[in-house]
């Protein structure tokens, strides 16, 4: 490939898969779009990922791309909601849920909460992560990508690593940014998925 710029489309994926499918377009495509949002890194994108064949790993720099796959699972968490069934009645502050009441806890309103994240809350700021999630909001179970409690998600550690390798092995090659022809329009379907797909240009750094 030469270093011109390639538009790319990311389609829809044909079956729902697990989450991560959708999180790596989902993560090029905020990065892409958020390229100067990123210089509170004070490093460009490429440079501070690690590089297979470097002696020194860059441990730095994968914390860093931890933060930013953590805001994206933030503002895009592919799996939108958990449920859970009362098994006896409860009372959750003033609220009484009645046994057998089904409750789905949407992430995306848990996620964007200016009273838990601040009033930055619907921007995308991986350095709200620099001092772990706990430092990055009021209440650290408000952040649940990977759901909560002992059904929590038993891929999460598997699905970072993934996420943190492809992207490591992608951004040092590759420029991203938006194409024009991307239009911004999160849907829900069974996860929440970019409803028209994924464009972008693609520059061979
Ligand atoms: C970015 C990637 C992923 C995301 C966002 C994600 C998210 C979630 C969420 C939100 C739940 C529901 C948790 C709850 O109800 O509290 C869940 C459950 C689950 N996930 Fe994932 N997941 C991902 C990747 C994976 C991977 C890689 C695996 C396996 C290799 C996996 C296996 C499972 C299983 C088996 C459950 C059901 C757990 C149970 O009900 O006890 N997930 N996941």
């Amino acid at each position: 490939m030469s270093n011109q710029a390639y538009a790319w489309s990311w389609p829809k994926h044909p079956m729902p898969g697990l989450g991560y499918q959708e999180i790596i377009p989902r993560a090029l495509t905020t990065i892409g779009g958020h390229v100067s949002a990123l210089s509170w890194m004070d490093v460009n994108i490429p440079s501070y990922i690690v590089k297979y064949d470097d002696s020194n790993l860059n441990f730095v720099g994968l914390m860093q791309l931890k933060m930013v796959i953590q805001e994206v699972l933030r503002l895009y968490p592919g799996v939108a909601f958990v449920s859970r069934e009362a098994l006896q009645e409860v009372k959750l502050g003033k609220l009484r849920i009645p046994k057998g009441v089904n409750i789905w806890i949407w992430l995306l309103a848990l996620h964007q909460d200016p009273k838990l994240w601040g009033p930055d809350a619907d921007k995308f700021n991986p350095g709200r992560f620099a001092n772990g999630i706990s430092g990055a909001c009021t209440y650290p179970h408000a952040y649940a990508p990977f759901g909560v409690g002992a059904r929590i998600c038993p891929g999460q550690s598997l699905a970072m690593l993934e996420m943190k390798v492809i992207l490591a092995l992608m951004l040092p090659n590759f420029s991203f940014s938006l194409s024009p022809n991307y239009c911004h329009a999160p849907h829900f379907g069974l996860l929440l998925e970019p409803k028209h797909g994924v464009h972008l240009l693609i520059r061979k750094i």
